[in-house]
């Protein structure tokens, strides 16, 4: 690798230290070694570990030790005997928390680093790595890791220890090159702005005066890139992962990742269950932070959202964050209680569109709150989906949790059922002039043991008999079927020609023939005897 792409590479950084802190660059390394005259010396091994998600570099801040002050990446001394590999993977999990398997650390090996001093005899000699992982809402474990051959790495497990604080650097053309050690300007630099997967043997010769003066004497680098080896790349970034981090990024933390998990499995059901580019307007009832109307708002065709809730949770940094998400859609706050903000926005939404155009959400709202939202939805006749928690039974006499117990059932899924059963009744909707077709679907118990979701979709009932009154119509029917078969009874007589009213005189002459037979049969017995 020649001289002018190194130093072409390094132009792209905006933070590079100047040329005469880097020294003088070598072709060869017999060069090199004769410009620095290197005696035979005492040599440490160390572990660096490079660690990048797409176009972003996770660094840390030194707070003690080599480089203390200064921004560096992970790794530190090989314990005595110890493996450089397995050395890499317990320093970045020390310093960061992050896991990675040893095959995968192994494959992530990208060359050696070699310092020399001027005024200190020790080499230090530094096994390189670069890992690329890819950022998820969940956290992951090593086996996950090793099985998807990708390192997932949830940005909220991240943490530092009290030699390093890590810290997210967004486009790694921004690294703070100016305060890290003079040779990153050159190796790193490469190394980040290649796309290919690089192997390098650096060596540098420091100047006196340590990291004070941080100058390179004389270096040289010898770089091969494979042509054919892409660098190992980060997971496509979903939707669901480009919100999570972009919340992440600003540091915000209501919604927690439970409840963002919760929100985006929420929407997916809704999804699956509603006509998502027929909807106009979502009110959110007791939505908080407002992290489930604004996934709505992104993932469906609405143009609006309502979150009604007396509570102010997260200072509006979910609408902060994601905004460029739903351009020109609107979220708004409604900071009230929803006996009262709900049907005032409903009133609103009804003045604006249809109500088969209109959604209302409850994700984790406790169960007076989820009945009494499925209660006022379905009185203004609207889609209303929700995902209650701490159901108990509020009966006198707790007569659902005996028949639950009884019956081995969960109380939870009983008062569930109940909810939905509330909402297939007969009058459900019917002032608004809807019927309710009701189900109730899962979202994964890993994300909430809490986790069904009561879809009550609306539809129009216009023209349509009401249900009332077609189940009257299916008693007549029960009836007249009852009825006709007791006039099949009476249609046997019409098979052997007879006229029921001579029921009773056939009837008669039968008893009466009997008894003669019977008289004859005993007349008979007796003469014979
Ligand atoms: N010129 C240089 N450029 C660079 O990018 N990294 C360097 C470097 N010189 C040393 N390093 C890295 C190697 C290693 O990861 C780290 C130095 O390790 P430390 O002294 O922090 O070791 P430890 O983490 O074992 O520290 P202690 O726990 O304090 O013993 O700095």
């Amino acid at each position: 690798m020649g001289h002018l792409r190194l130093s072409d590479c390094r132009k792209k950084f905006i933070n590079v230290l100047p040329e005469q802190q880097l020294g003088e660059e070598h072709s060869s390394l017999d060069s090199f070694r004769k410009a620095v005259k290197i005696a035979p010396r005492n040599r440490k091994e160390f572990s660096l570990i490079v660690l990048t998600n797409e176009n972003r570099i996770l660094i840390g801040l030194k707070h003690r030790g080599f480089g203390k002050g200064m921004f560096n990446s992970f790794g530190g001394k090989l314990e005595k005997g110890e493996d450089p590999v397995v050395a890499a993977c317990r320093e970045l999990h020390e310093e960061t928390g992050i896991s990675v398997t040893v095959k995968h650390m192994t494959e992530s090996k990208i060359g050696i680093l070699h310092f020399t001093f001027e005024d200190d005899p020790v080499e230090m000699c530094v096994h390189l790595f670069r890992v690329n992982v890819s950022c998820c809402g969940h956290a992951t474990d090593k086996a996950d890791n090793a099985a998807s051959e990708q390192i997932l790495v949830d940005p909220l497990t991240i943490r530092g220890c009290d030699e390093i604080t890590p810290e997210w650097i967004e486009n790694f053309y921004h690294i703070p090159l100016h305060n890290m050690f003079a040779d990153d300007s050159i190796w790193l630099t490469f190394v980040l702005a290649s796309k290919k997967k690089v192997v390098l043997d650096g060596w540098f010769h420091f100047l006196a005066g340590g990291q004070e003066v941080n100058t390179i004497h004389h270096h040289f680098v010898d770089i091969k890139t494979d042509p054919k080896s892409e660098l190992p790349k980060s997971e496509t970034m979903t939707l669901e992962k480009r919100l999570f981090h972009r919340m992440h990024s600003k540091s915000i933390i209501s919604p927690s990742p439970k409840e963002f998990n919760e929100a985006w499995a929420f929407s997916k059901v809704v999804k699956k269950s509603l006509r998502c580019n027929e909807l106009d307007c979502i009110i959110d009832v007791a939505g908080g932070h407002g992290a489930l109307a604004a996934i709505l708002l992104i993932t469906t065709a609405a143009t609006r959202a309502i979150v009604v809730d007396p509570a102010q949770v997260g200072r509006d940094s979910v609408r902060k964050a994601w905004a460029d998400f739903f351009p020109e859609k609107e979220l708004r706050y409604r900071h009230e209680c929803l006996r009262s903000g709900l049907p005032a926005e409903l009133e609103l939404a009804l003045k604006a569109t249809s109500r088969d155009r209109i959604l209302v959400v409850a994700c984790h709202a406790c169960q007076h709150l989820s009945d009494e939202t499925v209660k006022l939805s379905c009185k203004f006749g609207v889609h209303v989906c929700v995902m209650p928690c701490c159901q108990k039974d509020p009966s006198t006499g707790s007569s659902w949790k005996a028949f639950s117990k009884n019956v081995s059932f969960p109380i939870e899924q009983t008062m569930d059922i109940l909810l939905a059963g509330k909402a297939m009744s007969w009058n459900t909707g019917q002032e608004a002039g809807v019927r309710y077709d009701v189900r109730i679907k899962f979202i994964d118990s890993k994300i909430t043991p809490q986790n069904r979701v009561i879809v009550c979709r609306s539809s129009p009932n216009d023209g349509e008999v009401p249900r009332t009154e077609k189940s009257h119509r299916k008693l007549q029917q029960a009836y007249r079927r009852a009825h006709k078969r007791q006039k099949s009874f009476y249609d046997i007589s019409k098979l052997v020609g007879m006229h029921p009213s001579l029921h009773l005189v056939g009837g008669f002459i039968l008893g009466a023939l009997t008894s003669a037979l019977l008289f004859r049969t005993r007349e008979k017995i007796n003469a014979d005897l």
